[in-house]
């Protein structure tokens, strides 16, 4: 008897958006994967998303969820790449059917940063004088800094992290605010002038880490990309988007968090805000990090008693109308 074995497949198709950022992420786990698996080919495929096609609306009034990961999931779907990397913050609590998040990597630090225009060099976000134009694209940003700073000013601002540095160098804003992590991730960790503490902005579900996404029966890939899980950025990140996943309601929401493990014990903070900032809702929750999910269900259901339902269906009227 001759039977033919088909062996697995030795070239992993790897999905990808085009930005510079987006590709950093992606060929840091194209080479970590290959380390791993000197066998394998791995092959990089970028797609653009209607995130990075559609630059002149505000990302709240899109409001469509997947915005940056629909493209690479249906490539996904269509078998023509058989994994995406994300940034996880950017990957929605619901996945379509037939996709899983297989791994998340170890996170960078998920604050946010304030990134100056030369002329306030000598300025922190306490010291910024009234009238100040802050460029942000975030609801939860622009709702915490408003909390705290009401004599700000804030205006929207789009595109990729060059983009916006460019906007900000040219004096189109004062000031913007990023995420640290990118700004490590692509070597301009110099542009960090101040590093946002929790305590003025928690930071997006999921904020700093990756998240690798593939077929749900897919056991291969699977056990193939499991290798760069970290166990403890997993867990936390499992409890945000299970806290983001029981609040949310169908568009980008004014909703930030903050997670820590110790001993095993995970500690969950988080907040909901209406937009001008006047009112905001946080709560902390700690229990065993193995029930991640739970916390997170947990904090958004104290969080509506508190009134952050309320808080939400305002935002959500108010966005639809603007
Ligand atoms: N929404 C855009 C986005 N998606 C991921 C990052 C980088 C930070 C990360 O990986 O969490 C950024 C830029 C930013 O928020 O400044």
């Amino acid at each position: 008897m001759n039977a033919t074995v088909s062996g697995p497949p030795l070239t992993v198709h790897i999905g990808s958006r085009k930005s510079q950022l987006a590709l950093v992420q992606t060929h840091w786990v194209q080479e970590q994967l290959q380390k791993h698996f000197p066998d394998r080919r791995f092959e990089v495929h970028t797609m653009s998303t209607q995130g990075d096609i559609i630059l002149d609306v505000a990302l709240a009034k899109i409001g469509d969820k997947g915005l940056f990961t629909k493209e690479l999931e249906v490539g996904m779907l269509q078998r023509e790449t058989d994994l995406a990397v994300h940034s996880l913050k950017d990957l929605p609590t619901n996945l379509p059917e037939g996709l899983i998040l297989g791994c998340i990597t170890a996170r960078e630090n998920p604050a946010d940063a304030l990134v100056v225009h030369e002329k306030h060099k000598d300025k922190q976000l306490d010291t910024l004088p009234p009238g100040t134009v802050i460029g942000t694209s975030s609801l939860r940003r622009l709702a915490q800094l408003r909390h705290h700073y009401p004599h700000l000013e804030f205006k929207d601002i789009r595109g990729n992290l060059n983009t916006r540095l460019a906007k900000l160098d040219e004096g189109q804003y004062d000031a913007i605010i990023l995420a640290v992590a990118g700004l490590q991730r692509l070597g301009m960790g110099d542009r960090i002038h101040q590093v946002i503490a929790p305590e003025i902005s928690l930071h997006a579900v999921g904020q700093g880490a990756l998240g690798i996404e593939c077929r749900t029966n897919d056991p291969e890939i699977l056990e193939l990309i499991k290798v760069l899980e970290h166990w403890e950025t997993a867990q936390r990140c499992y409890a945000e988007r299970a806290f983001l996943r029981r609040l949310e309601g169908g568009c980008q929401v004014p909703i930030g968090v903050n997670t820590q493990i110790q001993d095993n014990n995970l500690t969950l903070t988080g907040m909901v805000a209406s937009l001008d900032g006047k009112r905001l809702l946080k709560e902390t929750v700690t229990g065993p990090a193995t029930e991640a999910e739970q916390l997170g269900i947990q904090l958004a259901e104290t969080l509506r008693q508190m009134g952050a339902q309320e808080i939400l269906n305002e935002i959500f009227a108010q966005i639809q109308r603007s």
